[in-house]
């Protein structure tokens, strides 16, 4: 049975540490919980199976309560950051339950509380983050039209607020964020929501109440109302921010005071990215095993805060043209004399400090936090000196200067401190004179003993008489037993080895206890003074959050900057009020670093008179890798970065769209057709005149008629209809018809070249539509044996053959106005057979009536 389902009267029947135990579990019964005892986290019954198969520690039994043995597995509390970091990354959550009673007083089981709750979307413990991710809690509640998302970043205290009209912009949303974890009320349907990485977790409706998440929010931010940050009171939106708060106050247990503000991001401000799309054009994953995403490629970040900033910027490409210029001028300020060089070895240097402030609010910085912080802020001048350029001035002045804090951090913390507060060693000398007189009575005792030791020597002889210390027994006076002289009568013993006898002497034992006092109270002391750091950062924990804020931006820029120069990238332009994408030389940026042979640039234009381009030519061409640069093209320059293109000039997009690849959905069940279809019914539904769509070969999954014929018709609603901007990709040559019938569309085909039976792919893209698909050549460069080739050569020219001999209509006469024309002349034909006599007719006119007959139909 799980120990959460265990009644009050079943509970009465355990031992009384195990009642405790259940007490404790039932109000963590969605958690493992880490119950201490003595040196151990130990895990029981349920908890217990679950962390020994996670974990690989076994599971043993631990006597018996209410007359059965209780599953129990544990691990020891020096290296329980490791399992919890391991458990963590499973998605798992865990509740850790500490001894605060003491046990030499407590009648019954010592006391014990929850003094910290692990969750993978709270967590903010530097052992158990990757240091270049985002990692981000979201609630979200369904409203009366669409859903109310709330996301915070625990670990910076970045808190915002947007929203889904649809479950797929819901879905798209979420692909977006990954979030590590996710509220939600209960009673909402999440079955199919793409959250394989995210733990979730239900939570009771109120919790999402509009009214209780205004009183948690303006407390939050001490303010009468929420239209300091663009909110109305009564805004059903804010119902997620409340359940995200409400959350975190109660797993942290901790004031919150770096979450100072919520911002609301209407997703129409950014480009939308379905959640296929992300994926198609790898964005931050990759379609194959290997490292090969755009992030993995082009993040030239140096620090940990510039790497989660450049996700950031990735993950929504803004439309603000204000901030994108600004960023570019950015780029161009720090690409003048290398300047990103020099700003790249400053911040190398730096610590982590969004994250470190954030351990500072919830008052579980370590030791060496602080010590990296102070080391940090001495960097800071060096910074602002390289920010000297108009265009870097709104950063420069978002980073702060700490001159006291940086005082007061380098007289409290030594050096090199260690890990922990536990066992002192970590205020410095001269700080505080309490601190230093304690520290002086409990170490300068050293003089003492020797004077002791001498003494003692002289007493009774020994010269090898030695004072000693270990932890187990204290001072004592160790002598070998073979040692001449005397033993003096108040000399008591105490341990005898092998070789030596040790003893204690009053005057020693009071001086042991001096000591341990002296060490007890310094180190109460240190952890005092310890925690009054905490409160002296607060007050500049807001302007420490700008300046990481702008350091991490500043330190995104440097690698953009880095990216023009080396990658030889160029600066956009931008031209929102217009319906265009023209760009000259145009290179993909992750096949050009990745590929040993040199890329073909190519140029892309796209505009009113040219809304779809038909691409055709070979596989392995390069359609794909040409419609893909133009996606990451338009992205790059909405995260503010210059792009890799000779001259590019952007107009405005509102989302991009891709139908790329075939890939089956296993898990939800979803064949490659169905998967290719739902999102073509996707682009069709969502696109607008602002669009940027592209569609590789669509249709493929099924037989040619019908794919053809999709194909065919998605062209023509997009290019009529939707009217957006179109790459579409196609292996099916009927389709480079519809360049003669549709206003706007051109044939585009990457060029290819045959010699004898091979083909040399030129990646080059002209104009015109292919001729011919060279699939054979593909299949044989694949290594397709010679004799299947020379098999599928016959089958080819049997086709070929049959369909000169019968046309197939819909092939090659798709369009509905031509079909009325061949029928006319068909019905013609058939009532002048109708009428004809044959009897009547010689062979000669016979043969002048076929003739005519076969010019009328040519
Ligand atoms: N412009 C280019 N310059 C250099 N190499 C290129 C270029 N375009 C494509 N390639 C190379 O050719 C390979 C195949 O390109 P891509 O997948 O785009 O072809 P495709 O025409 O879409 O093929 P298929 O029709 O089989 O899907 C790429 O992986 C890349 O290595």
């Amino acid at each position: 049975m799980p120990a959460s389902a265990i009644s009050e009267q079943t509970i009465q029947s355990h031992t009384p540490m195990m009642q405790q135990y259940l007490r404790i579990k039932a109000e963590h019964a969605d958690m493992l919980l880490f119950y201490r005892m003595g040196d151990f986290y130990e895990l029981f019954y349920d908890d217990a199976k679950r962390a020994a198969e996670l974990l690989d520690i076994s599971l043993t039994k631990r006597g018996a309560s209410n007359g059965e043995p209780i599953p129990m597995a544990g691990v020891p509390y020096h290296a329980a950051e490791n399992y919890l970091a391991r458990l963590v990354n499973k998605g798992e959550s865990v509740a850790i339950c500490e001894q605060i009673g003491d046990p030499a007083t407590s009648k019954g089981p010592v006391e014990r509380q929850v003094v910290r709750i692990l969750t993978p979307g709270t967590i903010t413990d530097e052992s158990l983050l990757n240091d270049r991710q985002l990692n981000l809690l979201v609630a979200i509640n369904p409203l009366k039209q669409g859903y109310a998302i709330a996301v915070l970043e625990l670990s910076s205290g970045r808190f915002w607020l947007t929203e889904a009209q649809s479950e797929e912009q819901l879905a798209a949303e979420l692909q977006r964020l990954q979030p590590a974890e996710m509220l939600y009320p209960e009673g909402m349907d999440i079955a199919s929501l793409p959250l394989a990485n995210t733990r979730t977790c239900r939570r009771a409706v109120w919790e999402f109440d509009v009214a209780t998440a205004l009183q948690l929010l303006t407390r939050q931010f001490s303010t009468q109302h929420l239209q300091g940050f663009g909110l109305a009171d009564n805004d059903p939106v804010i119902s997620a921010a409340g359940a995200v708060l409400h959350y975190v106050q109660e797993t942290q247990r901790a004031a919150l005071p770096h979450i100072q503000s919520i911002l609301r991001e209407p997703p129409q401000d950014a480009i939308i990215i379905d959640a296929a799309t992300r994926r198609n054009l790898e964005l931050q994953q990759s379609l194959s095993q290997r490292d090969t995403h755009l992030s993995a490629v082009l993040d030239e970040t140096v620090s940990a805060m510039g790497s989660r900033n450049f996700q950031r910027w990735l993950q929504r490409p803004i439309r603000n043209q204000q901030v994108l210029e600004a960023r570019y001028d950015a780029i161009d300020a720090l690409s003048q004399n290398e300047c990103w060089y020099d700003v790249q070895q400053l911040l190398k240097q730096f610590a982590d400090i969004e994250r470190i402030v954030a351990r500072i609010s919830l008052r579980s910085a370590r030791p060496r936090d602080f010590a990296r912080l102070r080391d940090s802020l001495t960097l800071i001048d060096s910074v602002k000196e390289l920010c000297h350029d108009d265009a870097l001035q709104q950063l420069n002045k978002q980073i702060d200067r700490f001159d006291s804090l940086q005082q007061l951090l380098n007289q409290a913390i030594i050096e090199n401190p260690p890990m922990l507060i536990r066992d002192g060693g970590v205020i410095a000398a001269g700080y505080d004179d309490e601190l230093d007189e304690l520290r002086t009575l409990a170490t300068g005792a050293s003089d003492y003993l020797q004077q002791l030791e001498s003494r003692e020597r002289e007493r009774t002889g020994i010269a090898t008489l030695k004072v000693g210390y270990n932890k187990v027994h204290g001072y004592f006076i160790e002598v070998s037993r073979n040692a001449s002289g005397d033993i003096p009568a108040d000399y008591q013993r105490r341990q005898t080895l092998k070789n030596t006898e040790r003893y204690i002497i009053p005057e020693l034992k009071q001086h042991e206890e001096k000591v341990l006092t002296a060490q007890a109270r310094s180190l109460a002391r240190e952890k005092w003074l310890y925690d009054a750091l905490f409160d002296q950062c607060l007050p500049q924990l807001n302007a420490l959050q700008q300046t990481a804020s702008a350091l991490s931006e500043l330190d995104t820029l440097a690698a953009f900057a880095k990216l023009a120069q080396q990658q030889n990238y160029c600066r956009p332009q931008l031209l929102p009020q217009t319906n265009q994408l023209q760009l000259t030389q145009a290179r993909h940026p992750v096949i050009e670093r990745l590929s040993d042979d040199p890329f073909i640039a190519n140029d892309i234009v796209l505009s009113p008179q040219r809304q779809m381009l038909m691409i055709t030519g070979p596989n392995m061409g390069g359609k794909s890798t040409y419609m893909r640069q133009a996606a990451l093209i338009v992205i790059l320059a909405h995260m503010g970065c210059y792009v890799p293109a000779e001259a590019a000039q952007i107009g405005q997009f509102d989302r991009i769209f891709t139908r790329i690849g075939a890939a089956d959905d296993i898990a939800s069940g979803r064949s490659t057709f169905m998967v290719e279809m739902t999102e073509t019914a996707n682009i069709l539904h969502n696109a607008s005149k602002q669009s940027l769509v592209l569609m590789d070969e669509i249709g493929r999954g099924t037989s040619t008629y019908d794919g053809l014929s999709l194909a065919w018709a998605v062209a023509e609603q997009l290019a009529q209809k939707t009217q957006c901007l179109t790459l579409f990709a196609t292996h099916y040559f009927e389709l480079t018809e519809l360049a003669e019938q549709l206003p706007a569309t051109v044939n585009v085909h990457v060029e290819a070249q045959q010699h004898n039976d091979d083909i040399v792919f030129l990646h080059r893209v002209s104009e015109g539509a292919a001729s011919q698909s060279f699939g054979l050549q593909v299949a044989k460069l694949a290594g397709v044996p010679g004799n299947v080739i020379a098999a599928a050569k016959q089958k080819l020219q049997q086709l070929e053959h049959e369909s000169r001999v019968q046309p197939s209509l819909p092939l090659t006469q798709p369009q509905q106005p031509t079909e009325p024309v061949v029928n006319e002349q068909l019905q013609k034909l058939q009532q002048q057979l109708e009428m004809l006599e044959l009897e009547q007719v010689t062979p000669k006119q016979a043969l002048d009536l076929l003739y005519e007959w076969k010019k009328a139909l040519d």
